[in-house]
C-alpha cells in the first residue's frame, strides 16, 4: 500500500467514488471499519471495466489510487453500522476478488469476537460473509504496519508535553503492545507475525466506561471523558498526606500527594454517593484504572526486558489524563528505565490488520511508500502540546491517501 499520509479530511465520499476492501473489527464496545474508496476523478488512465482510477504497478498490476478511511460505531448501535454498510453500497463493489465474477459470494473480512458472534446477523442483513482473522494476528499487524508506514504514529506523552518518536526499522522489535479495549491485551512482539500474548486485565476500558455510567448518569463516553477534565480526584482518592498527616512517606519514596488508595476517601467521608460530584468520580476512576494498566503493563514488560511499551485501544481517545497517568505509572515504576508510548490510530490496530489480511490471501499486495508527514493531532492547534481538553484521537473524517496494488 502506497501511503501518502496527508492531514486532508475527507469530504464525504461521492457517490461515484467506489468502496471496496473494507474489513472490520468488532469489539465487545466498539465496532471499527477501515476501507479503501478510490479516487473517481483521478487522471491515471482507466483500464477498469469498473470505472475506477487505476493505474499500472509493478509487473503490470493494477493499482488503485484512492484513500483509507476509517470508523466507528457503538456495538451495541450494531444496525447503525449494518445501515452504514448498505448506505455506501459497500457490500456490492469489490470484495471478490479482483476481476472475479460479479455473482461470487461476497466475503468481508472481520475481526474481533463481534466476527463471530454476529456472523449470522451480517448474512441475514447483507447477504455478507464474515471471513475471520484472529484479533491478535490483526492487532500486531496493524501496530506494525503503522509503526513501519506512518512517521508521525508512535508520540510520548509528559507533563502536557507530546514528543514523536523516530521509530527505527531495523530496531523496532521487541517492543510491548498494550490494546486497551473493553478488556486488555498485552502482547509481547518479536517480529512480523512473531508475538506472545503474555497477559491481560479484566479492568479496562469496560470497566471505566461500566462504572462510570453506574456512578455518574453519564449518558455517553465522551461526556463521562469531559467530566473527567473537571474533576478533582483527590476529593474521593485517599492519598499518603490524608493517611501521614499531610507528610511524604520518603523512606519508601512515596510522596504526600500520590494516591494510597483510589476511592479511599469514601469509606471514612460518612457521604452517599449523591454528595460526590460526578466529574471527582469521573477523574478519580480513570485516574485508577489507567494507573493500574500502566502498572502491570510494566511489570509484565519487565519480565521480558522490554523497555518500549506501545499503548493502544480506544481507552486512551487521545486524552491527556489518561495518557499522563499511564505514562507516569510506568516512569514511576521503571525508575525512568521504561517508555510509555501511545499510537495516533490507536483504536483502529485490529480493523487495519484485518484490512491488511486481504494482501495475505493474494487480493492485494500493499506496499508503502510514505511522502508526507503530519499529525492531525497538532496541525489544527500549531504545536506539539496538547490543550486541555486535548483532542488527540484521529479524527474519523481524517482519511489516508495511498494506492493498493492489486494482485
Ligand atoms: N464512543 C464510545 N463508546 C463507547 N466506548 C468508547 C467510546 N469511545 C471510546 N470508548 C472506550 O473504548 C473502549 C473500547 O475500545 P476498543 O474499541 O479498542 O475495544 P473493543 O474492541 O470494543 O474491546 P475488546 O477488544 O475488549 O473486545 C470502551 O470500553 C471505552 O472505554
Ligand atoms: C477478550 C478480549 C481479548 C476481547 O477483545 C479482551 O477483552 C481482553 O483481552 N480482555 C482481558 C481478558 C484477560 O486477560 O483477563
Amino acid at each position: 500500500m502506497d501511503i501518502v499520509e496527508s492531514k486532508q479530511i475527507s469530504e464525504p465520499i461521492k457517490s461515484e467514488a467506489q468502496i471496496s476492501h473494507l474489513a472490520l473489527d468488532i469489539g465487545g464496545s466498539l465496532i471499527k471499519l477501515v476501507y479503501f474508496s478510490t479516487n473517481s476523478d483521478s487522471s491515471a488512465s482507466s483500464s477498469s471495466k469498473d470505472s475506477v482510477a487505476v493505474s499500472s504497478g509493478n509487473e503490470g498490476r493494477p493499482v488503485l489510487e484512492g484513500k483509507l478511511h476509517f470508523a466507528k460505531f457503538e456495538t451495541a448501535k450494531i444496525n447503525d453500522c449494518i445501515d452504514f454498510i448498505r448506505s455506501k453500497q459497500l457490500r456490492l463493489s469489490g470484495f471478490q476478488k479482483h476481476g472475479a465474477p460479479a455473482g461470487e459470494k461476497c466475503t468481508i473480512k472481520a475481526t474481533g469476537g463481534g466476527a463471530y458472534k454476529y456472523a449470522d446477523l451480517f448474512k441475514e442483513k447483507l447477504g455478507i460473509c464474515l471471513d475471520k482473522e484472529d484479533e491478535m494476528d490483526c492487532l500486531v499487524a496493524g501496530s506494525n504496519f503503522l509503526l513501519k508506514a506512518v512517521h508521525t504514529e508512535a508520540f510520548t506523552y509528559m507533563d502536557g508535553q507530546k514528543e514523536f518518536v523516530q521509530i527505527d526499522h531495523d530496531d523496532l522489535y521487541p517492543y510491548m503492545l498494550v490494546n486497551i479495549g473493553s478488556g486488555v491485551s498485552m502482547i509481547k512482539v518479536d517480529g512480523p507475525g512473531k508475538f506472545e500474548r503474555v497477559s491481560g486485565t479484566n479492568v479496562g476500558g469496560g470497566t471505566f466506561w461500566g462504572l462510570g455510567r453506574l456512578l455518574t448518569k453519564c449518558k455517553s463516553f465522551d461526556e463521562l471523558l469531559e467530566l473527567s477534565h473537571r474533576g478533582n480526584n483527590r476529593v474521593i482518592d485517599m492519598l499518603v498526606g490524608d493517611i501521614y498527616g499531610g507528610m511524604d512517606y520518603t523512606k519508601i519514596g512515596l510522596s504526600s500527594t500520590t494516591i494510597a488508595s483510589s476511592f479511599g476517601k469514601a469509606i471514612s467521608d460518612n457521604k452517599e454517593l449523591e454528595d460526590y460530584k460526578p466529574e471527582d468520580i469521573s477523574r478519580s476512576l480513570l485516574r485508577m484504572i489507567s494507573n493500574n494498566i500502566g502498572q502491570i503493563s510494566y511489570l509484565n514488560a519487565l519480565r521480558f526486558g522490554l523497555k518500549r511499551i506501545f499503548f493502544a485501544g480506544f481507552f486512551i481517545r487521545g486524552h491527556a489524563y489518561t495518557m499522563d497517568t499511564i505514562a507516569v505509572a510506568v516512569h514511576f515504576w521503571s525508575k525512568g528505565e521504561a517508555k510509555a508510548m501511545f499510537l495516533k490510530h490507536e483504536g483502529f490496530l485490529g480493523a487495519l490488520g484485518s484490512f491488511m489480511s486481504y494482501e495475505k490471501h493474494g487480493f492485494l499486495n500493499l506496499k508503502v511508500h510514505q511522502l508526507v508527514q503530519q499529525s492531525p493531532v497538532d496541525a489544527s492547534r500549531g504545536g506539539d502540546k496538547i490543550h486541555d481538553p486535548p483532542n488527540g484521537e484521529l479524527n474519523e473524517n481524517q482519511s489516508i491517501d495511498c494506492s493498493i496494488c492489486l494482485s
